[in-house]
Formats: C-alpha cells, structure tokens, sequence
C-alpha cells in the first residue's frame, strides 16, 4: 500500500450569503486528489476538500501535510486486506505538537477525506458500507435524516422572501429547516430580538406551527445576557435546536444557559478536536437525552480524529444518535450511514457544489438513501464531480 500522488487546488465558494457572525464574501475551499496504490498493483484515488465556514489551507497542504505523506512510504494493510488510513494519518500528524488547532486540523481534514474516499474505492464498496463493516459490526442504517439548512441574511432579503425559501426546501422533499438568527447589527438587543421573532413566527407559520421542524442558529454570536433573553423568548416554541448561541469553546456559559434553557441546545461545528469536544461534555453542561453535538470531521483532522469523538462520547454516556454533523457533504452524509449518527446536515441552496448529495437520491420526508458506488459518492453528484476531476 503507497500513496504515489497528491495534487491540491483553490476552489471559490464565495456569495452574498451572510450568518450572524461572518459573510461569505471571500470564502474559498482546499480540494485534493490522492492517489493510493495497493499491493497488487491496482489504484484508486480519492478526493477531499473542507467543508465552509474555514478558508482554503494551500500553505499548510503544501509546507507540511502533503511532504509528509508523499515521504511515508509502504503503508500497513488494514487487519481486513484493504488499505488503511490511520498510518497514513499518524504520518501527517509527527512533530505536530498537541493544542491550538487552528486551521491545521482543516488540511489535515481535506486529505484524510480523500485517504478514506481511495480507501473505499480500492475496496470497491461504499464509504458507508466500508465503515459499518469496519466498526459497526456491518450495520448500517438504510438512509439518513437530513434537515435543509438555510435562512441565511442576504441584502434586500425580508421576512417574505426567507418564507419562499424555506417554501422551496419542503418543496424538495425536507420537513425540518434551519434559519439564521441574532445576525442584525447595528440594532439594540430588544429590536434585534423583537424582528427575530417575527422572522421565526413567519417560518413557524408555513410549519403548521410545529416549532420540532424549525431550527435557529446564533452561530456564537450571543453573550449569556443575550443567549439567555433569546432563549426566554423562544422556549416556548418547541423549537427542534437552538444552536451555537455562545462562543464555542466557552463551555462554562454554555452550563448556565443549559441550566435555563430546557429544551434541545445544539452546538460544536467549531470544535476540531476529540479534546476539544470532550471538553465540551465534561464542562458544557450538555444533557445526553436531547442536545445535539456537529463536530465536522471535514474541518477538524477528518475521519480518524472523529472515530476518536464517538468513542469519547460512548465513555460518557453519549449516544452517536446525537451526533448530526455539521457541513452538507457527502463525507459526514457516509459517516452518518456508516456508524450509526442520528442524521447529517443539507444545503440546498448555499455552498455550491460542496453541499448536496448524490443526484439520483432525492430526499423524502427528509430522509435520503445513499447510492451503491465506491468511495464517498462524488462521482454520483455532477457539479462536485466536475470541480475535483480538474485537479
Ligand atoms: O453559516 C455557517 O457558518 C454554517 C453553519 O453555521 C451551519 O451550517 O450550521
Ligand atoms: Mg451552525
């Protein structure tokens, strides 16, 4: 097992789109192609990139991660004859001290996603079957929950136009849909508030009213004063997350708005760790039974690092079924399938073509079923596929 080629590229990914904390204006995407040669002489080569929300890493990818692989040499076969990301993994990471993230685990999260794309493409199985058979004694579920997330702040966007939008995502076969929050600067805290309000009674509205098919996303913008007056406000809503209402690595405060606020909190898409997310349930105040964890394997040290999350979360008394990744891509969207995760994230309409799934998979219910291809799937999704063959 070797690996004989890496090749990475800059990919646009840039829009109007804005949440409460940044707008996308400049956002670019890392992608790679890596290729994998197996012991008898057959190769395959995987694709990866990092999900939005972090910048493109082409100076890490090339100073560091990538020397590092192209120099490993002859790889150990996994225990079941196929090829085997985890030494691949272990490779990049020598001399990388541990703490302070940063965007380090971003690039070491696009080309772990291409180690498992060959990995499954040399075993010619899906990613989601590879992964169930490897560490979830062969079962895999048969499709996954995926909600649409959108209602992203866009110039001259009202309260009419987020209706039409979320409108077009139960359209497309979604139940659950996720809107932006908290994002109207200039505005005092009681304005600010008062037009949110109107905003998710809007959604609510063409809900039927039922709050469990609506989620609302601060994106850590709040403090406690305004997490807490927020969450006052929409407790009664029955609303299924309220997500990222605080910084995310400030675990303490995330505790005292758990003590207030019963219903399902959901947060961690800007955690890159295991150690970061065990930091999270030891000192966040997290309550198994109904809050819901995003770490994205994309943008933090992929696959390897996120075996290590579940595992973590078992200890703890944490289902994986509380898991629902961060990130719209297919990666996670296999993970989900694969290892058992209580469902996966969707853009239809934002980060293009990183977001979305498998053309010949329409979603029903908000459920959708994976295709029978090997790898993660991109060779199934056209507009994704056409971005990674250029490399
Ligand atoms: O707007 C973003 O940065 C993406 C995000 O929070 C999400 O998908 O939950
Ligand atoms: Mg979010």
């Amino acid at each position: 097992m070797k690996i004989t080629s890496i090749r990475q590229g800059v990919v646009p990914i840039s829009s109007s789109i804005a949440n409460a904390y940044i707008d996308f204006s400049k956002m670019t995407a890392s992608v790679v192609a890596v290729t994998v040669e197996s012991g008898d002489g057959r190769s395959a080569t995987g694709y990866g990139f990092n999900s939005n929300g972090r910048y493109a890493q082409p100076g890490l990818l090339a100073e560091r991660f990538i020397p590092r692989l192209e120099a490993v040499g002859e790889l150990p076969a996994h225990a079941d004859g196929g090829f085997d990301p985890i030494p691949a993994w272990t490779a990049m990471m020598k001399n990388e001290k541990p703490g302070g993230h940063g965007d380090r685990s971003v690039a070491v999260g696009v080309l772990d996603m291409a180690l498992w794309d060959a990995a499954a493409k040399l075993a010619q199985v899906p990613l989601w079957k590879l992964l169930a058979d490897r560490y979830n004694q062969g079962r895999a579920d048969e499709q996954a929950w995926i909600y649409a997330a959108g209602g992203y702040y866009q110039p001259g966007k009202d309260v009419d136009a987020l209706v039409e939008e979320m409108k077009r995502y139960l359209g497309l076969g979604y139940s659950v849909v996720k809107m932006k929050i908290g994002g109207s600067p200039g505005m005092g805290l009681r304005e600010a508030l008062l037009l949110d309000l109107q905003r998710i009674e809007a959604v609510l509205k063409l809900l039927d009213g039922q709050g469990h098919r609506l989620c609302v996303d601060v994106n850590g913008r709040f403090g406690l004063h305004a997490a807490l007056s927020y969450g006052a406000a929409i407790q009664g809503f029955g609303l299924r997350w309220y997500e990222e209402p605080l910084d995310p690595l400030d675990y303490s405060t995330h505790a005292t708005l758990a003590e207030h606020y019963a219903p399902p909190l959901a947060t961690g898409e800007n955690l890159f760790s295991m150690l970061d997310a065990r930091n999270l349930i030891r000192h966040g105040g997290l309550r198994p039974d109904r809050d819901v964890l995003q770490f994205d394997p994309a943008l933090s040290y992929g696959l390897v690092e996120y075996l290590r999350t579940l595992e973590m979360l078992r200890e703890h008394g944490w289902s994986p079924r509380r898991c629902v990744p961060h990130g719209g891509h297919q990666f996670a969207l296999n993970i989900a399938v694969g290892l058992g995760l209580g469902g996966n994230e969707s853009y239809p309409e934002v980060f293009a073509p990183f977001g979305g799934f498998a053309d010949s998979t329409p979603v029903e219910n908000s459920r959708i079923r994976m295709p029978d291809i090997p790898g993660i799937g991109f060779e199934a999704k056209s507009d994704l596929h056409a971005v990674l063959r250029d490399l």
